[in-house]
């Protein structure tokens, strides 16, 4: 029969978990989003297909799938999406592939996505959702932040700007708020929430049997 011992090492079954990035347009998800992928080996994007307009340095299938509208109804009608909400004039939306039998087997997925998008896969698939909210150190901060990325016109940062107090507003649908205000101490701040948030034991799908081993008669 097998010691517990024989398994000391070995890490113990988990179920994945969705961790949801999600701030006003400005605040550092993306800039946080990559530094976790590039540090953490076991979380994956969980990359969404949008109709919007693909930007310089934005790579097809890493950072989103880009497809025009029409093929973006066809998919809403098949049921292909987990969620899906329009921003800024544009829809966007989680696909279903990949995630449920993922998280099955122990992979986390990250998201980048909104509070209306929160929300639905919130209400769908609670116990695997963590749900994470970056606020700006302030507006003026926000401002320079997408002043500084150079990626939009001025009217569309003004159009972003507008949203930000909106979207704020939703602060209180979120588990976890961090301001990002010095990029690494935000950082360690997420890691250390994904850690807790793995560590859950609800999530440590192979915890049984391991509490069993330890409680087996001497
Ligand atoms: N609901 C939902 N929102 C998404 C999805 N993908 C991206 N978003 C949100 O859409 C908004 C606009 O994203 P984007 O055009 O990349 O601009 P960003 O604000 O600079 O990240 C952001 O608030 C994202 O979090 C998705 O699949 N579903
Ligand atoms: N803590 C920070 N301090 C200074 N600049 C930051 C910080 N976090 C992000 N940025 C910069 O602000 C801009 C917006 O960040 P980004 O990650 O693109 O935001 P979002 O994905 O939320 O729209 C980027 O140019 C990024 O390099």
């Amino acid at each position: 029969m097998a010691d517990h011992t024989d398994n000391a090492d070995a890490p113990l079954q988990r179920r994945g978990l969705m961790f949801i990035l999600s701030s006003p347009s400005g605040a550092g998800k993306t800039t946080i989003s990559r530094m976790l992928l590039a540090r953490d080996e076991h979380i994956r994007m969980s990359v969404s297909v949008t109709t919007r307009p693909q930007r310089r340095g934005e790579i097809e299938g890493k950072d989103y799938f880009f497809t025009d509208r029409s093929r973006f109804d066809r998919m809403v009608e098949e049921r292909e999406f987990l969620e899906w909400a329009e921003v800024f004039g544009h829809c966007y939306g989680t696909p279903k592939s990949h995630i449920r039998d993922g998280l099955d087997e122990g992979q986390d997925f990250l998201f980048d996505i909104d509070w209306q998008g929160t929300q639905q896969l919130y209400q769908k698939m609670e116990r695997d959702v963590v749900r994470v909210f970056l606020l700006p150190p302030s507006l003026a901060e926000l401002h320079r932040r997408l002043t500084a990325r150079a990626t939009d016109s001025v009217d569309v940062i003004a159009g972003r700007m507008a949203r930000a107090q909106a979207e704020i507003s939703h602060w209180d649908g979120y588990d976890y708020v961090v301001i990002n205000d010095d990029i690494d101490r935000c950082f360690d701040k997420v890691v250390q929430i994904l850690e807790a948030e793995r560590q859950r034991r609800a999530r440590q799908t192979g915890l049984i049997g391991f509490v069993r081993d330890l409680m087996r008669p001497v």
